[in-house]
């Protein structure tokens, strides 16, 4: 019976040596996953209160509870993008001078928790189009409590706050936090206009530069996502633009940068489009065969 791990101690700690590249040995300290998860926490009680904690909120303490999360938020939001910011700059020790990353950091959480109000209005739209857009959904509580497409809709609108800050690690951090929690995976770095639905969810992935316009309503398992591009196109637009007004439904994967599903469009279950439709299009494949048809759109041709 072997009893004695000092080789495999000694093995591994030489692995870090040899085997390089995945250490984050004497790096800076990165932003923490659980930190990161409390921090999405606390934003998701901050914009629904009154859902996610326990306790009873009452207008008379309505602001003594924000002030508390909001401090201590701030401090801790602060901390982790300083942190985001150093690894993104190379800066391992705390005696350089970090002073500058710090100010940048708490700029940064100062004009991203004054977009609170903002996202909390967009999510109201985003709660009405679930209920507008879901036979079976039967109160906008019900929605809050219960929809793990708004949950994703409401981290994703945070993340895109931090992208377009250019925050690095931490919004993809948030991103994924919901994604392990959802099943949906939205990249922080896609657009995405005003009343988004997602039904029944698990499975939906959208791209990095996807541009999602406004009124649009996506079931579970569809994928707007890239052809397969080189490394070096990164920067390039590699998804598609959804115009206003669309429904896609189960399992539809639209593909391309240069792809455009054009406004007031259905585009059926199943479907692989890899170019671009016009206005008013009826996108689906029946018993095999790919049917397209332009026309005025009606709604309800399509069920799941
Ligand atoms: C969603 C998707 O297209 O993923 C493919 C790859 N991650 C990319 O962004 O190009």
């Amino acid at each position: 019976m072997r009893d004695d791990l000092t080789p495999i101690i000694s093995a591994i700690v030489d692995s870090y040596d040899t085997v390089g590249a995945i250490n984050h040995i004497d790096g800076p300290n990165l932003p923490s996953r659980p930190s990161i998860r409390r921090i999405l926490n606390d934003l998701q009680a901050l914009i629904f209160p009154g859902f996610q904690s326990e306790e009873h909120i009452a207008r008379h303490n309505a602001r003594f509870l924000v002030a508390e999360r909001v401090g201590s938020l701030a401090g801790r939001l602060s901390e982790e993008i300083f942190r985001s910011l150093c690894f993104h700059q190379g800066i391992c020790h705390e005696t350089e001078d970090t002073e500058p990353y710090r100010h940048e950091a708490q700029k940064i959480t100062f004009s991203f928790l004054e977009e609170v109000p903002e996202i909390r209005r967009r999510l109201r739209l985003d709660v009405q189009a679930a209920l507008e857009g879901d036979p079976a959904a039967r109160s906008t509580e019900e929605i809050i409590l219960a929809y793990p497409g708004l949950e994703a809709i409401m981290a994703h609108r945070l993340a895109h706050e931090l992208w377009i800050r250019e925050v690095p690690l931490i919004p993809r951090m948030m991103s994924e936090e919901i994604h392990g929690r959802t099943g949906i995976d939205i990249h922080p770095g896609a657009t995405i206009g005003d009343s988004f639905f997602i039904d029944h969810a698990t499975g939906v992935v959208v791209g990095e530069s996807t541009i999602i316009g406004a009124h649009v309503k996506v079931y579970q398992g569809v994928t707007i996502g890239a052809l397969s591009v080189h490394k070096r196109d990164a920067n390039k637009k590699r998804h598609p633009t959804i115009e206003d007004n669309v429904t896609i439904y189960a399992g539809a994967t639209i593909l391309g940068g240069e792809t455009t599903i054009g406004h007031n469009s259905i585009i059926g279950g199943n479907v692989w489009i890899t170019s671009s439709v016009p206005p008013f299009s009826r996108i689906y494949s029946r018993a095999g065969e790919f049917q397209t048809r332009r026309e005025k759109s009606r709604t309800g041709d399509f069920q799941i």
